[in-house]
């Protein structure tokens, strides 16, 4: 219950139902944090030219691929309003919880670290990326990325898209292509993250197995609501189920009225009740989850946010996966500074 009044309280600033984007985190710590964040970011901005980086680390954390310089990859005018900004990145990796038990670190992490000058380009480069012995080769148009047809007339005929955007580009082919890499996409708004990660949960699970196997976890209920609308429209023709696990109330108690396991494929929802449906409820298995997205990762895994949440939840995958299927672990986090960065100006 303690659990359920502190989700609730933080997400008392965005109406349930809404389908706005959440502009701020209602935590006051969180946003001095993110002040003094835009400061050093105005610094770098002042120093920087317009660069894209694309990096993967080894072992022992040294960077292994080199800092490509490309277009603005902007695909709406919310993106325009960011010009002349930087985004400064917060360390995603190394991350432990309270109780000392750490996961692994993100073995590619996919930095917009400075929005371009100038957006009339949208071509999508063919890079080669190197992820531990394995290459991957942005894909310039989605056939090549493998997608099933019922997919693929989704991203055309609902979506109305006609090749991936930059981002897009390069990571779905390392979420959709294994060996499964972990993957922190770090992007403006408007980049086309959303996609990335809906696309690669509906590209990965499978729609004859009645079982969740990918999950989003979102900081706001309003988030997940939204994140499921897309997947609804972009997988409309493909089978594949889906549910929101957010408070069923509107006001600021927790009340469950699901009784019966989920059987949807992908579960979106908010931290505390994904965990109690986990824990207590025991209304989701994890044993077949194969996808796992943090969206808006720098509040999901801020040690003043959702973090220990966050860590339980993924704890709790890999522990009732078990050991059979390791090399299919995929941990993909999203960040999506672009939005903050906008509500701070
Ligand atoms: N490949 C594409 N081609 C055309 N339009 C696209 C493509 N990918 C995404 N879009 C559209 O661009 C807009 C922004 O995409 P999306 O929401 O995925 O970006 P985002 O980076 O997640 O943005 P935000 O940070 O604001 O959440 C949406 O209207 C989406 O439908």
């Amino acid at each position: 219950m303690a659990e359920a009044q502190e989700e609730d309280q933080q997400q008392e600033n965005t109406p349930p139902g809404s389908t706005q984007k959440p502009v701020s985190l209602p935590q006051p710590d969180k946003d001095a944090d993110l002040s003094a964040s835009a400061e050093e970011g105005q610094k770098v901005a002042a120093a920087n030219t317009d660069s894209v980086s694309l990096s993967a680390e080894d072992d022992s954390g040294k960077a292994i691929l080199p800092q490509l310089t490309g277009d603005d990859d902007a695909l709406d005018s919310g993106a325009q309003e960011n010009k002349e900004k930087s985004l400064d990145l917060p360390k995603l990796d190394g991350l432990s919880v309270s109780d000392g038990a750490t996961v692994d670190k993100p073995e590619i992490v996919l930095k917009s670290e400075k929005l371009s000058e100038e957006a009339e380009s949208h071509e999508t480069e063919i890079k080669k990326v190197v992820a531990g012995d394995t290459p991957y080769t942005s894909a310039k148009t989605f056939e090549e990325l493998n997608l099933s047809e019922s997919l693929l007339r989704g991203l055309y005929s609902e979506m109305k898209f006609e090749k991936p955007s930059r981002i897009q580009a390069e990571t779905l082919p390392m979420i959709l292509t294994p060996p499964h890499v972990n993957l922190i996409a770090q992007a403006h708004n408007g980049s086309g993250k959303t996609t990335c990660f809906v696309l690669g949960m509906l590209g990965r699970v499978d729609a004859q197995l009645q079982a969740p196997q990918a999950l989003c976890v979102c900081p706001t209920r309003e988030l997940a609501i939204q994140n499921e609308e897309v997947l609804l429209k972009m997988g409309k023709y493909t089978g594949i189920t889906s549910v929101c696990a957010i408070p069923s109330d509107s006001g600021g108690g927790y009340l469950s009225t699901r009784r019966d396991p989920i059987v949807d494929q992908v579960v979106i929802g908010t931290p505390g009740t994904l965990k109690r449906w986990m824990t207590k409820d025991k209304l989701l298995s994890t044993k077949h989850i194969k996808i796992l997205v943090f969206d808006e990762a720098d509040h999901m895994l801020a040690q003043d946010g959702f973090q220990d949440d966050s860590m339980r939840i993924l704890r709790d995958i890999q522990k009732n996966r078990g050991s059979c299927q390791p090399t299919e672990d995929f941990w993909t986090a999203r960040s999506n500074f672009g939005t903050l960065w906008t509500a701070k100006r």
